[in-house]
């Protein structure tokens, strides 16, 4: 890993690029290529790159992990702007899921 860089930054980073690049010539970009698709094409993209890290992981292909994830969250923030949604949302909802047990979460559902 490189230690001189928070992986969020790095995401925040990708983030401010593919909001600059939707708008931009898709025969040039792959985001604005994308984008000019529509949300069903991105959002299919978001579940094929995840069927293909799931394969990854149940092969013990540790690089394929590694690179199926990265396309995985490229393609969903590609998704996520798309849809008006920040890395910040994201991350607010998971702030605010912090300390809370996913099994205290699920039997709290139960009650309902
Ligand atoms: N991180 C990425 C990134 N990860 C994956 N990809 C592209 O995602 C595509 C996925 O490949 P696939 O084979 O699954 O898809 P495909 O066959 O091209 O498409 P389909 O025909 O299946 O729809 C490839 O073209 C990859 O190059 C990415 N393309 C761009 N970025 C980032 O986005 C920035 C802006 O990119 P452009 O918009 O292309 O300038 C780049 O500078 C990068 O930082």
């Amino acid at each position: 890993m490189n230690d001189t860089v928070h992986p969020l930054a790095t995401l925040a980073r990708l983030e401010a690029t593919i909001a600059q690049r939707a708008a931009a010539d898709p025969s040039s970009s792959y985001v604005a290529k994308l984008n000019a698709r529509g949300v069903p094409k991105i959002a299919q993209k978001v579940g094929e790159e995840a069927v293909e890290a799931v394969i990854a992981a149940m092969a013990d292909d540790r690089a394929g992990l590694i690179g199926e994830s990265a396309d995985l969250l490229f393609h969903l923030l590609v998704l996520l702007n798309a849809k008006g949604i920040a890395l910040s949302d994201i991350t607010d909802e998971l702030d605010r899921r912090e300390g809370v047990s996913g099994i205290v979460e699920k039997a709290s559902r139960k009650e309902d």
